[in-house]
C-alpha cells in the first residue's frame, strides 16, 4: 500500500520504518527541512535501538522516503497517518495546532479518495472534530475516512513494540475503512480492538492514567514504607506475585516524566472537568507525582543541612534510560530546585549532553563525581548500575548517594563507603 506519514518524530519515524518493513512503500513528511535533510542523508534525528539500520535497510529497498513537501504528499497518497506533536497548553488542555495544519492542509489537498488514519494521541472528541472540520472545508463526505489508530509504543524500546504490539486498536465508524487500517498491519500478530472513534481515543489515554496510576501508587507506598521503617523493594515482590497486580510499573523513585504520561494525564482531567466530572483518582496521581521530587529533596537536605556551594553530580538527564528524550524529565526538574537552593551541579548521561551556564555537564562517568558532595541517580541507565563504586567514591569529596531510582544495592554501595539513601528503603 502507498502511505504518507506525517510528522518525522519518535511515532512518525518508528512507524514510518516499520510500516516498510511489513512492505508498503511509505513517504514520511516533516515540515522541518532540517530532520528531513537529515534522513535523507543517511542520519537520524533521534536515538532509539534498532531504528536507525531499519530505516537505512528499508530506504535502500526504495520503500521508504523522506520530503518535507508535506502537501505534495498529502495529495499523492491515498492512506494519511498522522503523527504529530499534540503538547500540552498551560491550562493542561491539548494544543491541537499540529493536527489542525495537517487536516486544513488533507482538505486542500483532496484528490481521489482518502483515509485519515490518527496515531497523533488526541482528546475524545477530535476524531470527530475532524470530520466535521474537513466537511465545512466543503470536503465531500464520500471522499474520506477518518480512522483512530492510537499507539502504545515506549521510547527505548520503539521498534520492537511497534512491530511486536499487545493490541491493535481501530476505532473508526464503517467496517470498510476498519479493514483497510488492519490491512496495513495485516503481518501482525496481535488482537485487534475494534470500537468507535471515541472509544479509540479514550482506550489510549485511559491506558497511559492507568500506567501513571500505577507509578503514583507505588511511590505513595514508598513514602509509607519510608515512615514504618520497611522495604519498599519486598513489597513490591510481594504484589508483583499476585498475577492481578503483575510487575510492571511498579519501581518507585523521582516519579514519571516524559512527553506523554503527564501531558495526557492532564487533557484526560482536562477533558472530564470540561463535561462538569471530577477525576479526583487522576488529580491524585498527578499530585503524587508532582511532589515526589520533594521527597528527595528533603532527603538530601536531611542529610546535608546547608546544601549551598555543594557540589553535586546527577546521573542521567533523559525522562528514562536508552533515549535521547529530555521532555518533561524529572531530572532535569530535579536539577532545576538544586540550582535554586545554591547547588553546583554537575552531570553526566549517556546520550544527553547538558551542559547550561549553570551547569557542568561531563562526557565521561567518573570524571562527573570529581569532588562531589554527593552523587544523585536520576535514571536508571545500565552503565549506572555497572558503575565500579570502589572508584567513584574514590573520586568523590562526600559519600552521600542518593539513589532515586532505588537501583542500586544498598549493601553494595555501603561496602565502598556510601551513605544510600532511597525511597522507601529504610
Ligand atoms: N513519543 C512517544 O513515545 C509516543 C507518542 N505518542 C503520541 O504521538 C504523537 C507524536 O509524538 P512524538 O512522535 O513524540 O512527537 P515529536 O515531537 O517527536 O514529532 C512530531 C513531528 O511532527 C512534525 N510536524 C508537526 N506539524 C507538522 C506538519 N504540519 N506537517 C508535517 N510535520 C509536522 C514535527 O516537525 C515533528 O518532527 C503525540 O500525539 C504523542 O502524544 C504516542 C505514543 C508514544
Ligand atoms: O503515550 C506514550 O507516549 C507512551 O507513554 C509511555 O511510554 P514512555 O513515555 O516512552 O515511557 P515509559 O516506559 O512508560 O516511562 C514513563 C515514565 O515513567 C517512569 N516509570 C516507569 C515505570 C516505573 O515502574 N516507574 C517509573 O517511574 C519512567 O522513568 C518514565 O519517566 C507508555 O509506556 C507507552 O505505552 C505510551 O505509548
Amino acid at each position: 500500500m502507498d502511505i504518507c506519514v506525517v510528522g518525522a518524530g519518535y511515532v512518525g519515524l518508528t512507524t514510518s520504518a516499520v510500516l516498510a518493513e511489513l512492505g508498503h512503500r511509505v513517504t514520511c513528511v516533516d515540515q522541518n527541512k532540517e530532520k528531513t535533510d537529515l534522513l535523507n542523508q543517511g542520519g537520524i534525528p533521534i536515538y532509539e535501538e534498532g531504528l536507525s539500520s531499519l530505516v537505512k535497510e528499508n530506504t535502500q529497498k526504495k520503500r521508504l522516503f523522506f520530503s518535507d513537501q508535506v502537501m505534495i504528499h498529502l495529495s499523492r497518497h491515498p492512506i494519511i497517518l498522522i503523527a504529530v506533536g499534540t503538547p500540552p497548553n498551560e491550562n493542561g488542555s491539548t494544543n491541537l495546532t499540529f493536527v489542525k495544519n495537517v487536516v486544513q492542509l488533507i482538505a486542500k489537498s483532496m484528490h481521489g479518495h482518502k483515509t485519515i488514519v490518527i496515531k497523533s494521541t488526541v482528546p475524545p472528541g477530535t476524531n470527530e472534530w475532524i470530520i466535521r472540520t474537513l466537511i465545512n472545508q466543503g470536503v465531500d463526505r464520500q471522499l474520506f475516512d477518518v480512522v483512530s489508530n492510537p499507539e502504545f509504543l515506549k521510547e527505548g524500546t520503539a521498534v520492537a513494540d511497534s512491530l511486536h504490539p499487545h493490541r491493535i486498536v481501530i476505532g473508526a465508524e464503517n467496517k470498510q475503512a476498519a479493514d483497510r487500517v488492519r490491512s496495513l498491519f495485516k503481518n501482525i500478530d496481535a488482537p485487534v480492538i475494534h470500537t468507535s472513534l471515541t472509544g479509540a481515543e479514550l482506550i489510549k489515554y485511559a491506558s497511559n492514567a492507568f500506567l501513571a496510576a500505577k507509578i503514583s501508587f507505588i511511590n505513595e507506598i514508598s513514602r509509607i514504607c519510608d515512615v514504618y521503617g520497611a522495604d519498599i523493594k519486598d513489597v513490591q515482590k510481594g504484589l508483583a506475585a499476585d498475577p492481578r497486580i503483575n510487575p510492571y510499573f511498579l519501581n518507585a523513585g523521582l516519579g514519571y516524566g516524559g512527553s506523554c504520561f503527564p501531558k495526557d494525564l492532564s487533557a484526560l482531567i482536562y477533558s472530564a472537568e470540561s463535561k462538569s466530572l471530577d477525576p479526583v483518582l487522576l488529580k491524585a496521581v498527578t499530585q503524587v507525582n508532582e511532589t515526589q521530587i520533594d521527597i528527595y529533596l528533603h532527603k538530601l537536605i536531611q542529610h546535608i543541612p546547608e546544601p549551598r556551594n555543594k557540589q553535586i553530580t546527577v546521573w542521567g538527564l533523559t525522562f528514562k534510560p536508552d533515549t535521547d528524550d529530555l521532555r518533561d524529565s524529572q531530572s532535569i526538574k530535579l536539577i532545576r530546585q538544586l540550582l535554586q537552593i545554591g547547588c553546583s551541579v554537575h552531570t553526566y548521561d549517556p546520550m544527553a549532553d547538558l551542559n547550561s551556564a549553570e551547569v557542568t555537564g561531563h562526557r565521561e562517568l567518573y570524571a562527573s563525581v570529581r569532588q562531589s558532595d554527593v552523587l544523585i541517580i536520576a535514571t536508571e541507565w545500565h552503565q549506572f548500575l555497572e558503575a565500579d563504586l570502589e572508584k567513584v567514591k574514590k573520586n568523590m569529596r562526600g559519600n552521600l548517594l542518593l539513589d532515586c531510582r532505588n537501583v542500586l544495592d544498598p549493601a553494595r554501595a555501603k561496602k565502598h563507603g556510601f551513605h544510600y539513601v532511597g525511597v522507601g528503603r529504610s
